[in-house]
């Protein structure tokens, strides 16, 4: 058996991928950042070609660097941002329009209409989500509804739907040559198009979208003894390494953490924060603003099911700081001008630029800077910023609490934002939990090349993985409870200044 696995992680924000050894250490890595398309208010577009340009780029980077070719690597896994759309021509392999990312607002009317006449109920139960513009079921609606010829292609069944996952995944096996059109569990039970207890797409759910059968991936487990498929020789490994693992980029991060037990949870900081508990093979529905999602499937294995809190904007607060208001350099800089300051100054700063995802889903909220003085400086907004990555975990931890009774007694987090070590002490106190932080914090990659590595025997059993995570470092907690309720108070306070702040019916 060769001695590596590879792992892309096509992200929201870059792609890159990581080559792992059997202890589940990083051996080489290249990443790539690639355009935020923003047409208008609300909307996030990502360019699907350039997606696929980068993932090549990548992975034969990262080869070179650590000098490995594709018979070096075991096994191939690909994890994903979640939920961003992707329409193309299975004939000539043309996209019939942008990915239309997670974040994007657009489709706040077909959202508020599924609430509206009572079919959000259905999905909820069915598909264990809210009705929001956030999951992948209402931007296909909107590309057939919007783009010239879709709806036609779709009914011949030459326009088909991927996730970013299914659209590497029909380019690396071979596109218009040969590629297989495959989704896995997790990233299918993002959709609002999924029964999560049957697995399989279902008529109903697909009937409110006005979306045929045809044009959906196979769901396939997300650890596959039998492969999806092979890379293609003329790709960028250059030969055929066996397709094996597939996560969402959250469940990825949850099985790169070890989260394998139920009511073991863990945090990821990036573009947006997600919070998955592992409930075990009960399907938990949330009655506090949770998601119910799968969490992951190994093979012929029963699946796992999480309850998870979705926050759309986190890091990408920061990004803002640095490249719409140019206040930072850098997104470490954050952390030098927010302890430029003692504390808030007062400010709280709530960056519903998306709406508001759990626990709230108010899709008419937008973003706001609240409690601003004549004293308050860009450091007191720093501050802010980073307490809002805080605060908004806290609300998704009570709701947590709420729906599953498990009251976490430390956080494991992950993920780019957790480099500040402002922000984690800040967590740690916010929470009153403290916050632990693994020796490998590329979790969603590592957690991609666990799933593809368990389906080749390259590792054999989850305890086996276990052994591979270590702590690097913990923050306590330091405030006071009288601390800690005062400044929750005040961002509960100005959460709701942001309701209803665009009409969308
Ligand atoms: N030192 C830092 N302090 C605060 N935010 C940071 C820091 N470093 C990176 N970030 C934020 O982390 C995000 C990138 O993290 P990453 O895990 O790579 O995200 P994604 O997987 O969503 O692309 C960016 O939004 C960036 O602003
Ligand atoms: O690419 P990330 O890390 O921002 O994750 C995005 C999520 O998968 C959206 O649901």
């Amino acid at each position: 058996m060769a001695d590596f696995v590879g792992a892309l992680d096509q992200g929201t924000t870059s792609t890159r991928f990581m080559i792992f050894d059997h202890g589940g250490n990083e051996v080489a890595r290249h990443q790539l950042e690639h355009e935020q398309i923003l047409p208008q208010a609300g909307w996030v577009e990502h360019n699907p070609t350039e997606i696929w340009e980068r993932t090549r780029a990548v992975v034969q980077t990262t080869l070179n660097k650590a000098n490995l070719h594709h018979d070096d690597l075991a096994a191939f896994g690909i994890t994903n941002q979640r939920e961003t759309t992707l329409v193309w021509n299975r004939r000539t392999g043309r996209p019939y329009y942008n990915a239309i990312v997670w974040q994007d607002t657009r489709t706040d009317r077909i959202a508020s209409a599924l609430e509206r006449d009572g079919r959000g109920k259905t999905i909820r139960h069915r598909a264990g989500l809210p009705p929001a513009t956030y999951f992948s079921a209402g931007k296909v609606q909107w590309i057939m509804e919007n783009v010239d010829g879709v709806r036609d292609a779709a009914e011949r069944g030459d326009a088909v739907f991927g996730n970013m996952d299914t659209w590497v995944l029909w380019n690396l096996t071979g596109g218009t040559d040969g590629g297989v059109h495959v989704t896995d569990v997790t990233n299918a039970s993002r959709t609002m198009l999924m029964d999560l207890e049957t697995l399989q797409w279902d008529d109903e759910l697909l009937s409110f979208f006005g979306i045929p059968r045809q044009m959906l991936p196979e769901i396939k487990p997300s650890s596959a003894p039998d492969p999806y498929g092979v890379t293609r020789a003329d790709g960028p490994l250059g030969g055929e390494v066996p397709l094996t693992g597939i996560l969402g980029d959250q469940q990825a991060a949850t099985v790169g953490q070890v989260c394998f037990s139920p009511g073991e949870a863990k945090n990821t900081y990036g573009t947006g924060n997600f919070l998955l508990l592992n409930t075990g093979e009960e399907l938990v529905r949330s009655k506090a603003g949770m998601l119910t999602t799968v969490c992951y499937k190994f093979g012929d294995h029963p699946q796992v099911y999480a309850l998870e809190g979705s926050i759309a904007v986190t890091g990408s607060a920061v990004q803002w700081l640095r490249d719409q208001l140019g206040i930072i350099s850098g997104a470490a800089q954050s952390e030098n001008l927010a302890r430029q300051v003692e504390d808030n100054g007062g400010v709280y700063f709530v960056p519903a630029f998306s709406g508001l995802f759990a626990p709230y889903w108010r899709s008419d909220a937008r973003g706001a800077i609240v409690g601003l003085s004549r004293f308050n400086t860009n450091a007191h907004l720093a501050r802010a910023t980073l307490e809002s990555i805080c605060y908004q975990s806290k609300d998704v931890v009570e709701a947590m609490r709420e729906d599953s009774g498990v009251s976490l007694d430390v956080l494991k987090v992950d993920g780019g934002v957790t480099a500040n070590e402002l922000c984690m002490q800040m967590q740690a106190d916010i929470l009153g939990v403290p916050v632990s932080r693994p020796v490998v914090a590329e979790t969603t990659a590592l957690g991609a090349a666990y799933a593809a590595g368990l389906a080749v025997g390259f590792w054999n059993t989850t305890d086996e993985l276990r052994q591979n995570w270590n702590e690097d470092k913990r923050w306590l907690p330091t405030w006071g409870e009288e601390q800690r309720e005062k400044g929750y108070a005040g961002w509960k306070k100005a959460v709701e200044r942001t309701y209803g702040w665009v009409d969308v019916d």
